[in-house]
């Protein structure tokens, strides 16, 4: 490679990081796997080592290169927070020569042959690092920059495995006066399906994995959204500890520690003594971690002694102490049949792969996304090539490459459509996106996900209006926006099939039913960017009509730039003045008006203290509840003048128990204290 070439593919490689770096750590939305990322960094690293001057003049120019700083993933909106201790990224290789030779500098750094390590879990979830103080917990920031990150304390406090207080060890050491807790924030596979079950039901866009779900629920600004989706947490690393003598004097140790203090810990670690050893250990974890709550990308080999691990000390983004160790993505060899365009509910246009079916990690793959008209030019992937699949965390495949050597002469370069593939508009490209949408407001496509959006369980709630109902509707042409749903004539129904007198005026009635659903679930169902459920009941609180909410101007949100209601930030208000700037969306609030939809305000907050209500009641919550956290219950609870207390006595008022409630209810039945449900208590605050 000549310098020219080699100083121009520098460039574009720090470049394509950058981008992908953002698309990762700020957005949780990454277009290209891990693996594919790992291999433009590996050759960005390569090119450094080969090109030392180029390097240097590149940092030099536009900043410190990506393979010499930790992923930073700080976004708007959160507190900074100084970590007292570095948190670091990880060397990682997916070469088995590469851990020898991990093990052969350390040996030669520490100048020992005999060398113990802790293999562990590498898990695949986002950093955190949660500071106890005195055994009570008090904060949890992101890894940010490594040096500072957001505080998410508010949103790390739904996670139900998280502990408020450390268990002190009997006859062990004192809590510390400060410790900070590394670890790992992730979803379950089954949540995660959930929630994208429900997402599919919605007509919303599916998330790829778990990861990137866990990681965008982390950085929701509103944590009662946050509080709907069930975050895990698994702690294994240490950050920082006052004072030091708390400390044990290996990692392995500090395993047993974290988990003697109740925290959630990894589900094993092996003692290594040697590169062998490590081997065996690393293909042992292989073999088991699909039995894991949490996905896996690796191992982490580490130095189990901490003051060994002080001497090797770090570079400026990784400690030498430790490797990860990645297990290679399965991946497979088939032919792009087609590539098919999606248009969604906003008119975003994504292609789509369509595959020979081919079986990978234990599944038929016959479709994978290609993101965008950028990637897939960047990729030069063409129809009849023969593509490499892959599926490392994701659960949506992706086509990482071509196989350059079967292409056919044949093959021609793909051109994007010009033109939305549905209803023939020409595309355009939004300012400061890399999407394409079809603008036409009444594209079918759009208004079919727009109505499935509104008739889903999560917004209007209309039984018997599903996806494929509202297609069929969509197709002969009686549903042309949101409120055709209440201009269906039963004549016209009655004409889908042969017995189905009853079906039809099962929807007519839930048609009917739905004009009175309540306010945030129509807000919700009007599908304005931004705009969550939770965020719908604050706007139903605040507003309290459908055509209030349209004629809300600037003010109403944002005053002396801070927002008048709680929730609501700046993006959102522009959305929703977006939205209602466009008078097609104004229609649809006369037009359901006019067809008698009149949706119920919520109750309005007496402006009485409710804290009357339950003043000098105490309540003790045990077990999992149905529709509510356990912190949700008791803000409500404090709201209401209440009391929450941890343990049951004879001055409990109630204990309010759920699923899996322990010792706690024994105790309360035991005192003869009252044990109530969710139910009964949501009447209770009811009044
Ligand atoms: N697909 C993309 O576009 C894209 C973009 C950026 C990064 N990435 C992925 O992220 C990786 C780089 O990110 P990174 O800097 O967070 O590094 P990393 O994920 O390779 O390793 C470091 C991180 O591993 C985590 N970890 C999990 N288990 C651990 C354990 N037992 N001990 C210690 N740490 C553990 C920690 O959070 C630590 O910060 C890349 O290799 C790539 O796979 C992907
Ligand atoms: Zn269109």
């Amino acid at each position: 490679m000549t310098p020219d070439a080699a100083q121009s593919r520098l460039a574009e490689l720090r470049a394509t990081i950058a981008r992908h770096d953002e698309l990762y750590y700020r957005r949780a939305e990454p277009e290209i796997s891990d693996s594919e990322y790992d291999r433009l960094k590996r050759e960005l690293a390569d090119l450094e080592t080969r090109f030392p001057e180029l390097a240097v003049a590149a940092s030099a120019l536009d900043g410190e290169s990506p393979t010499a700083r930790v992923g930073d993933d700080r976004t708007e909106g959160f507190a900074t927070y100084r970590h007292r201790q570095r948190m670091m990224s990880l060397d990682n290789t997916y070469s088995p020569d590469e851990l020898r030779e991990f093990h052969e500098r350390l040996a030669k750094l520490l100048d020992r042959e005999e060398l113990t390590y802790v293999v562990e879990p590498k898990i695949d979830g986002l950093a955190v690092s949660v500071t106890y103080e005195h055994g009570k917990l008090v904060r949890a920031v992101t890894r940010g920059n490594g040096i500072e990150g957001d505080d998410i304390t508010a949103n790390a406090l739904t996670i139900r495995a998280l502990p408020r207080k450390l268990h002190p060890v009997p006859g062990g050491a004192p809590l510390p006066d400060i410790v900070e807790i590394r670890g790992e924030i992730f979803m379950t596979l089954a949540e995660f399906e959930r929630i994208n079950k429900l997402r599919e039901e919605a007509a919303e866009p599916l998330y790829a994995n778990p990861r990137n779900l866990a990681a965008g629920t982390v950085k929701q600004l509103d944590s009662r959204e946050v509080a709907q989706r069930r975050l895990e947490i698994v702690l294994y690393g240490l950050g920082y500890c006052e004072p030091a003598s708390a400390l044990p004097a290996t990692q392995s140790a500090w395993h047993e520690l974290v988990r003697a203090w109740g925290l959630p810990a990894v589900e094993k670690y092996w003692i290594a003594r040697g590169p062998d050893e490590v081997w065996a250990a690393v293909q042992e974890l292989d073999r088991l971690r699909d039995a894991f709550s949490y996905a896996t990308d690796g191992a982490v080999v580490k130095l189990d002694s901490l003051p060994l691990q002080r001497e090797a000390g770090a570079t400026s983004k990784a400690p030498r102490w430790a490797m990860a160790y990645k297990f290679a993505a399965e991946r497979a060899e088939t032919l792009l049949r087609a590539i098919t365009i999606q248009v969604g509910r906003t008119g975003v246009l994504t292609p789509v792969a369509e595959l020979e079916p081919v079986h990978l990690s234990g599944s038929t793959v016959s479709r994978a996304t290609l993101h965008n008209r950028d990637e897939l030019a960047r990729k030069d992937i063409r129809v009849g090539d023969y593509v490499y699949v892959e599926k490392a965390g994701e659960i949506i495949p992706a086509v990482v490459a071509v196989n350059l050597s079967r292409r056919a002469p044949a093959c021609v370069p793909y051109v994007f459509p010009a033109a939305c593939p549905v209803c023939s508009t020409p595309v355009v490209q939004i300012e400061g996106e890399v999407a394409l949408r079809c603008p036409n407001y009444d594209c079918p496509v759009q208004i079919r996900r727009r109505a499935q959006h509104f008739a889903s369980k999560a917004c209007v709630d209309i039984d018997g209006l599903g996806i494929a109902m509202v297609d069929t509707l969509v197709e002969r042409g009686w549903l042309r926006g949101i409120p055709d749903i209440y201009r269906l004539r039963r004549e016209d129904l009655l004409t889908l099939g042969k017995s189905v007198e009853k079906s039809t005026d099962n929807l007519l009635a839930a048609i009917e039913a739905s004009k009175a659903a309540e306010l945030w679930r129509f807000i919700h169902g009007l599908g304005i960017t931004h705009v969550g459920a939770a965020s719908a009941k604050d706007l139903a609180q605040k507003f309290r009509s459908l055509e209030a909410l349209a004629d809300a101007r600037y003010e109403d949100f944002i005053a002396d730039k801070k927002s008048v209601i709680e929730g609501i930030g700046e993006t959102m208000a522009l959305a929703l003045i977006e939205h209602f700037n466009d008078p097609r969306n104004r229609a649809v609030i006369t037009e359901l008006a006019a067809l008698g939809v009149s949706p119920a305000p919520p109750p309005e907050k007496s402006t009485e203290p409710a804290s009357l209500l339950l003043a000098g009641k105490t309540f003790v919550l045990t077990g999992t509840l149905p529709g509510m956290t356990r912190d949700e219950a008791a803000a409500k609870i404090e709201a209401a003048g209440g009391k929450v207390s941890g343990s049951v006595s004879k001055k409990t008022s109630y204990v309010l128990a759920g699923a899996e409630a322990g010792s706690k209810l024994a105790k309360a039945e035991s005192l003869g204290v009252p044990v109530i449900d969710e139910a009964a208590f949501l009447r209770m605050l009811a009044g």
